[in-house]
């Protein structure tokens, strides 16, 4: 599976402020650039922190990229996919509406009531870990159900985990023009940090959209 991680930040690198409201960094034009990987994707995955903080809805905008994949014989949305140990995804979270196919990734500690609350709304249950979600076991079965080409879009828990398990093969990280500050906001990537063996990048471009500047990295 090709895994690629794209995320804006603020120039001291921030995703969010340290209330974890959602908040727009990038312009009209970065957000287009979003809308074609996402449609690019089999699936768009973020952790249910972004969930629970931004209720994201995850799927294309532009009918010109949906009409491009139902021609290529795909949905017209790619599948969503919620990172989730503890199954606390709320029923009418809007991940979880009719759009397009949603995998909720969950681990074997997930209250069995939540898990079937979430298989009640149309949820495809995804068990993969003890306590937490084992993400690359989870991305085997995403894989073995047809996916290959994955986009993160956060948050940074999330993608801190993904370089851990060393399952990132691109990253995107759009720099806006605004300082947000506060210890407690969340980073690009969260969870313990590293130490030591940091994961390095290879920089592929560097490119101004709006106000800010799109760097894009390979994984090395
Ligand atoms: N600016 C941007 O591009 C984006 C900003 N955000 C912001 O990020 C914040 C949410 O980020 P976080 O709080 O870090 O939450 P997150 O979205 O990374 O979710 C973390 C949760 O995922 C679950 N999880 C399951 N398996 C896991 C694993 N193996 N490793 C780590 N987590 C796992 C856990 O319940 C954990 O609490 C919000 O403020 C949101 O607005 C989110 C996405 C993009
Ligand atoms: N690329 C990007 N730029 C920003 O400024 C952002 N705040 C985000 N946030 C991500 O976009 C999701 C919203 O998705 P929908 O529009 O609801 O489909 C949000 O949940 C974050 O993942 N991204």
């Amino acid at each position: 599976m090709h895994v690629v991680v794209n995320a804006a930040t603020s120039a001291d690198g921030k995703l969010s402020t340290r209330r974890r409201e959602q908040i727009k960094i990038s312009g009209a034009d970065d957000f287009a650039r979003v809308d074609r990987v996402r449609a690019d994707s089999d699936a768009v995955l973020v952790g249910v922190g972004t969930v629970l903080a931004d209720d994201p809805h995850l799927t294309v905008d532009d009918a010109d990229y949906r009409d491009e994949r139902q021609s290529d014989g795909r949905e017209p949305h790619p599948a969503r996919v919620v990172a989730d140990s503890r199954a606390r995804t709320p029923t009418d979270a809007r991940i979880l509406d009719d759009a397009a196919t949603t995998y909720v990734l969950v681990s074997e500690s997930a209250p069995a009531d939540r898990v079937s609350a979430l298989e009640k709304t149309g949820g495809t249950v995804v068990t993969a870990g003890d306590t937490r979600v084992s993400f690359p076991e989870a991305f085997a079965e995403l894989e073995a159900r047809g996916i290959d080409r994955l986009m993160v879009e956060g948050g940074g828990e999330v993608i801190f985990s993904l370089f851990e398990d060393e399952l990132v093969d691109e990253l995107s990280v759009y720099v806006g023009s605004v300082v947000l500050g506060g210890r407690d906001a969340p980073t690009l990537a969260d969870g313990d940090g590293f130490v030591e063996s940091f994961p390095t990048l290879d920089l592929r471009d560097v490119e101004r959209i709006d106000d800010g500047v799109l760097l894009t990295y390979d994984v090395v």
